[in-house]
């Protein structure tokens, strides 16, 4: 775990300018506290010499003012530089993953750990860390630069025992690290395996085994609060040790300026100097170890949000399909096509075709698990296979299809154009049978639904999605059993508007109905492979 990763500034070019902006404000802060130092010393001098203090007391109140306000400056600009960070980290991480090719996507449990928690954690360590950083490599230098021209003997204590902070704090810092990996796993798996019960609740329940989930949820949530408690134990000592010696040290200065001030070999002002200038040298450092464990998750996760396995670089969602060979109108052609899910040897696609020119419908038929949908996916460009097809753009329809939480009418509108009216929207509802159901509702059009189509049944579910596809201006529609939890006048209404559907668009749909077969243009069937009867 680096304290500060330059990848970051290197990768997220939107980081640079409020991290460059808080490191000069940070250092600024720092060289006020040195004048500060100096124009204190010389007050007190002036106050028992009865000299004329009035000045220097001026002095004093500018630096003071200065370090004020620009402390205030690093406060309100780290908390800046916290968001920006997060967001630009939150960004990247999600567009990659969107963008990236099914094969080459992390586990979604952990993209969604990494983007929410991940990021959020980089804000403490923007916001805080970053600073106490800068202050801790500049204050030190210019405190010691100022005590070899006041005081060389403190500039020799300074020296011989300052190194001792920053060999400390880097080996407590090694003991973190293992301690904030386990921590992040623990976080991990906890939010993973609430999510898989959380989606598999209503089955759990239904067999009697929910309760047992609580136990499995608590041993998970132990695990994080004991990797936390380590951490924080761990922080209390390493921020009391670190302490520990910038105070001896301190002390070992100030005896030996108490000596000479008794022997009358220095002045009072050296004296002083030596005194305020001392601690400036320990403390950005003491403050680096103190927010190193606040900011240790951050660092971790930085980490993480910038590895190529989170993000995998130079990856399209699409490696072929609307680039700028996109063939127009309305044309498929995929030839002999072969796909193997990743890790696995079995091919469950093998010589697969489809070529269709022009509008119509195609309907693809076959077993259960024959690789219908698999085939679906590479023609959207969802899946990546050994000899990329050529396509139009498409709008699929999956078998499950994703409605965002809003209201209806966006759910509708999603991959719509933007010429689309209300009156086409109403319209798309009355083809496929929802007109009714949706002017019954007391909002309408506004009616909220849930994340997933909350509040909708499958079969609503089903025909919504089939009126976003008649509103999208695709000419390719891809359909997943798109009669699917219908009941029979419903499933016969959607087949009247394929069929009308397919005299201007090509549609090629997965299904498992006869009628939707009986009024198809093309069949494709798929017959199990060789390896698959053999499995
Ligand atoms: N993400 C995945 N990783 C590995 N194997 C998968 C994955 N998704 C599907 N498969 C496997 O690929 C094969 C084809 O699955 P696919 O969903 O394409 O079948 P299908 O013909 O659409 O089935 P159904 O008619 O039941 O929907 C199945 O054996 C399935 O187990």
């Amino acid at each position: 775990m680096k304290p500060f990763d330059p990848r970051l500034l290197r990768e997220v070019p939107a980081t640079r300018a409020p991290i460059g902006l808080l490191a000069v404000a940070a250092a600024a802060q720092g060289a006020a506290a040195i004048a500060l130092a100096f124009a204190l010393a010389r007050l007190v001098t002036d106050v028992v010499a009865q000299g004329n203090w009035e000045r220097s007391a001026l002095w004093a109140l500018g630096a003071f003012v200065l370090r004020g306000v620009l402390g205030m400056f690093v406060d309100r600009m780290g908390a800046h530089t916290a968001t920006a960070v997060s967001s630009a980290l939150r960004r990247r991480v999600l567009s990659r993953w969107i963008e990236a090719p099914a094969e080459a996507r992390p586990d979604a449990e952990e993209a969604t750990t990494l983007a929410v928690q991940g990021a959020e954690a980089v804000e403490p360590y923007a916001a805080r860390f970053l600073p106490a950083l800068v202050a801790g490599v500049v204050v030190p230098v210019l405190a010691v630069g100022a005590l070899v021209v006041v005081d060389p003997l403190s500039a020799l204590i300074v020296v011989v025992t300052l190194p001792l902070l920053p060999l400390f704090a880097a080996l407590i810092g090694r003991t973190t690290e293992d301690d904030t990996m386990g921590r992040w796993r623990a976080l991990e798996q906890l939010a993973g395996h609430f999510g898989d019960v959380m989606r598999g609740l209503p089955t759990l329940v239904t067999y009697g085994r929910a309760r047992r989930q609580v136990e499995v949820v608590r041993a998970v949530s132990d695990r994080h609060r004991m990797a936390t408690m380590r951490t924080l134990r761990l922080a209390f000592l390493s921020s009391a040790a670190l302490e520990l010696l910038a105070t001896i040290s301190v002390a070992i200065v100030a005896v030996t300026v108490g000596l000479r001030l008794t022997h009358g070999s220095i002045s009072l002002e050296v004296g002083l100097l030596a005194i305020l200038l001392a601690p400036e040298a320990y403390w950005p450092i003491r403050r680096v170890g103190a927010e190193f464990h606040a900011a240790a998750d951050g660092a971790t996760a930085i980490d993480r949000l910038l590895a190529p396995t989170s993000c995998p670089a130079g990856t399209s969602r699409r490696a072929y399909g609307p680039n700028d060979d996109v063939p127009a109108g309305q044309e498929v052609e995929v030839v002999g096509v072969e796909y193997a899910y990743p890790g696995t040897e079995t091919k469950v696609l093998d010589g697969v075709s489809l070529v269709a020119t022009g509008p119509g419908l195609t309907v693809v038929t076959g077993p259960s698990g024959v690789g219908k949908t698999t085939l679906l996916d590479v023609i959207a460009g969802l899946r990546t296979p050994s000899n990329p097809p050529r396509i139009s753009q498409v709008h699929y329809v999956t078998q499950r299809p994703f409605l965002p939480d809003g209201t209806l009418e966006s759910a509708l509108r999603l991959g719509a154009p933007t010429g689309r009216t209300t009156s086409d929207v109403w319209d798309a509802l009355r083809r496929i049978g929802l007109w009714e159901f949706v002017a019954g509702l007391p909002d309408g059009l506004g009616t909220r639904i849930g994340d997933d189509g909350f509040g909708l049944s499958a079969g609503q579910r089903t025909r919504v999605a089939l009126a976003r596809a008649l509103l999208s201006d695709a000419p390719v529609l891809l359909l997943d059993e798109p009669t699917a939890h219908l009941d029979g006048d419903a499933a016969r209404t959607v087949v009247d508007v394929l069929r009308e559907l397919a005299a201007k668009r090509r549609i090629i749909a997965v299904t498992h109905s006869p009628d939707l077969v009986a009024v198809s243009d093309e069949h494709v069937h798929l017959a199990p492979t060789f390896a698959e009867l053999s499995s």
